[in-house]
């Protein structure tokens, strides 16, 4: 027995999908197979009886493909425009997808201040609680033309644990580039050691945190762990693992050690 095997229970997982898990490192295109992939462990935690609901970045990137854009845009207004195409493709390709393995999916576009408005943030709790109520799978992204701060800061991390707390989710699952924490950007120090755990965030991690490695991910480590402060301290587990193995997420809900598992603090 693994010391993970309480998160057999999880019952309303949240999954964070990342541009640089969703896209070819060599083009930035699509990577319609891995999506494929995804697509079909989430509707198989569904099948297990599972509330589910993705957060999935990468409107820009496609968006920037599809507009024909040879380099990553730095522009915000470009950014925006191209989130446009891009998010539109994304729903597109994720509904057909969930249609073949018998779901659904809907689309919630949000801005982090949904927190600071009661009535806003009333109503997202509505359409939320009933997605899940029609056994719909909600697919969330920050809201690109009203809301400028993740394009620039990179941070779909933080936005999925803030979803987390408001559909008072279980566990947090952020898919990466990567298997996990480590102590240092292991893309850059090759004496950096996995963290399989975490008990308390503090300066000393957020030191270890270190930006985006690739050339198509934002946030970096950084945002992840900011991510990790908002649902642990909302008393929910997350966990940080590499969504190049897309099955990582089923071994996670069979409680076995994959990734870096921030414990969610116990309100008493
Ligand atoms: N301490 C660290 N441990 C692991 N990865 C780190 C660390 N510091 C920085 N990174 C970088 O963060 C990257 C993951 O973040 P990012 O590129 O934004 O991906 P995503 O698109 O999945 O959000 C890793 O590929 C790695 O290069
Ligand atoms: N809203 C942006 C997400 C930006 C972002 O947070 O990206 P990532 O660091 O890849 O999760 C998009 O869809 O491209």
């Amino acid at each position: 027995m693994s010391n993970r095997d309480y998160l057999k229970d999880k019952k309303r997982i949240i999954v964070k999908v990342g541009s640089s898990t969703l896209t070819h490192p060599e083009t930035g295109h699509l990577n319609l197979a891995k999506l494929d992939k995804l697509v079909q462990v989430l509707s198989d935690l569904k099948n297990m009886g599972k509330d589910v609901i993705l957060v999935s970045s990468g409107a820009i990137p496609i968006g920037a493909k599809a507009a024909g854009l040879k380099e990553k845009p730095t522009d915000i207004a470009i950014k925006q425009a191209c989130a446009s195409v891009g998010q539109a493709t994304l729903m597109m390709i994720y509904q057909k997808f969930f249609r073949e393995f018998g779901h659904t999916a809907g689309q919630i576009l949000l801005t982090k201040d949904i927190m600071d408005d009661e009535i806003r943030k009333k109503n997202a709790e509505n359409t939320f609680k009933e997605l899940c109520n029609l056994d719909i799978i909600p697919i969330v992204n920050e809201n690109d033309t009203i809301s400028t701060e993740e394009i620039e800061f990179g941070d779909n991390d933080t936005l999925s644990a803030i979803v987390a707390k408001l559909v008072q989710g279980d566990l947090l699952i952020l898919l990466s580039d990567i298997d996990g924490l480590y102590t240092d950007d292991p893309r850059k120090d090759k004496n950096a050691q996995f963290i399989p755990e975490v008990d308390t965030i503090d300066e000393n991690l957020l030191n270890m945190a270190k930006g985006a490695g690739s050339k198509v991910g934002t946030g970096g480590m950084v945002t992840k762990i900011l991510a990790a402060k908002i649902a642990t301290e909302a008393g929910i587990d997350m966990i940080i693992s590499n969504g190049n193995e897309v099955k990582n997420i089923l071994k996670i809900i069979e409680g076995r050690e994959k990734g870096t598992l921030f414990k969610g603090i116990k309100i008493q």
